[in-house]
């Protein structure tokens, strides 16, 4: 493809995402876009990607420009501004690619070409915009973003701008941390240990997986080193009953199955039974045997009550804003429909007090999210303890050692008492975890 064909399939996927009538994931969008378009080559679709993706990781700056431009933000002025703004383009170089030759786009409109004068030589950050728009933070999760981060906000909204480096989780099913090093490295990938997950690793540059014989084995897993030390934090081991409540495509679940060594039985349930499907494919992959699927109507489906009081360990990995994944999902801070908190923070509520029914007296609980958010973190554990006296917090800090002697606590990760893993401190995805205990059962004479 030529660099201005690059740049119209950028924009027909981004007018088909704003065309759409669904929050569509922009991932999910442009893989349906490529999946139909199989000629297009693999430089082609990472350049086109990368198009795509630096239009939303710099979307509240770029919108600044063009709101002073007074130009509307639609996919072809943002891509203008984009080209300009953060591939450094002088005004030229833009018109040649705007030359309606063959695939590219058609000329510049005389507002198109007034605003590409204007923007041309500017750099993307101005001292007049406001703190938020410098950290690329969207107005709806501002004043949470700030209540948890304090003066770490214009550092964090950075770290969660930047492109996330892939982890990979170690599947201990089928090998050993060194087995996976060593069998990336015949595929000429370079993966170094993880500093906090004993099962993880990290890869250099972003190579392509999906050839690799690591992962078609099921040797490991791509999953970042945050995820993997929640689906540590759980404490599963060999033996044990054990429920992933929000089970999704399985990511933790499998990981679980491992810490369990196919020992004892997991029940993963979800109310998406789609995203059940995945797991069941993935599973025969991880050569994970104790894992049983269920799929659920609502949060208090019948099979809930029936196994009541019934496993050692529930894992509730909440639907959630996602606010800590935005250096992998930027497109999610600038969701059409918005963003109905009060709606979320409902239903975590409502999963947590009904999942919390099936944990045995003296089990545990593990609540967790991938947002940043104390909405969908403290204050939902908080409301939950309020209404159950028979469950605790247990510190972190009282807990790690328990469940991970070997590994470092990562700094300052015990946020009085709930794990707070950050992409600016930690180097992983935003993560915020609780562990919460049931009071053993008292004898009774
Ligand atoms: C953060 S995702 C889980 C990701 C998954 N644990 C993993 O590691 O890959 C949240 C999941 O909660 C599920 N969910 C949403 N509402 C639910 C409900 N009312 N009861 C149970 N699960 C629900 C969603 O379908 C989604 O799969």
């Amino acid at each position: 493809m030529t660099p201005g064909a690059r740049i119209t399939a950028a924009i027909e996927v981004l007018e088909i995402i704003r065309a759409g009538d669904t929050l569509a994931p922009a991932d999910s969008v442009l893989g349906d876009y490529l999946r139909q378009r199989r000629y297009i080559g693999s430089k082609d679709r990472t350049a086109i990607a990368a198009m795509i993706y630096g239009t939303y990781r710099n979307r509240a700056r770029i919108n600044w420009w063009l709101d002073h431009a007074r130009s509307k933000p639609r996919p072809r002025t943002l891509m203008i501004a984009y080209l300009l703004l953060v591939e450094r383009m002088d005004a030229k170089q833009l018109r040649a690619l705007f030359d309606g030759y063959h695939y590219n786009q058609q000329p510049l409109e005389k507002p198109e070409s007034v605003l590409a004068d204007r923007l041309a030589g500017q750099s993307l950050d101005h001292p007049d915009m406001p703190e938020a728009v410098r950290g690329e933070c969207p107005g709806w999760a501002e004043a949470g973003l700030r209540a948890a981060l304090g003066e770490r906000f214009l550092e964090e909204m950075a770290a969660l701008n930047k492109e996330a480096a892939t982890d990979l989780r170690v599947n201990t099913l089928v090998g050993t941390r060194e087995e996976a090093i060593a069998a990336l490295a015949e595929d000429g990938i370079f993966a170094k240990p993880s500093l906090y997950s004993p099962i993880g690793l990290r890869l250099s540059g972003r190579p392509a997986l999906g050839g690799t014989k690591a992962l078609k084995s099921g040797l490991v897993e791509v999953q970042d080193e945050g995820s993997q030390l929640l689906a540590l934090l759980v404490g599963a081991v060999p033996g044990m009953q054990v429920v992933d409540f929000c089970a999704g495509a399985g990511g933790k679940t499998l990981a679980l199955a491992a810490q369990m060594q196919n020992k004892g039985r997991i029940v993963a349930a979800d109310v998406n039974a789609r995203r059940l499907e995945r797991l069941a494919l993935r599973q025969r992959r991880a050569a994970a045997h104790n894992i049983e699927r269920r799929p659920l109507a609502t949060e208090r489906d019948p099979w809930v009550k029936r196994h009541k009081d019934k496993f050692d360990r529930v894992l509730v990995d909440a639907p959630c804003t996602g606010t800590g994944t935005w250096r992998r999902n930027p497109d999610a801070k600038w969701g059409r429909g918005g963003i109905d908190l009060a709606e979320l923070t409902a239903l975590q509520s409502e999963i947590l007090d009904s999942a919390a029914r099936l944990v045995r007296p003296g089990g545990r609980l593990v609540y967790a999210t991938c947002s940043l958010l104390a909405a969908e973190n403290e204050d939902r554990v908080a409301a939950f303890l309020a209404g159950h006296a028979e469950f605790r917090l247990v510190p972190l800090s009282e807990a790690w050692p328990g469940l991970l002697p070997d590994a470092p606590m990562p700094e300052a990760a015990d946020a009085g008492g709930y794990l707070r893993l950050s992409p600016a401190r930690h180097g992983t995805d935003g993560f915020v975890a609780a562990i919460l205990e049931r009071q053993p059962a008292t004898e009774t004479a």
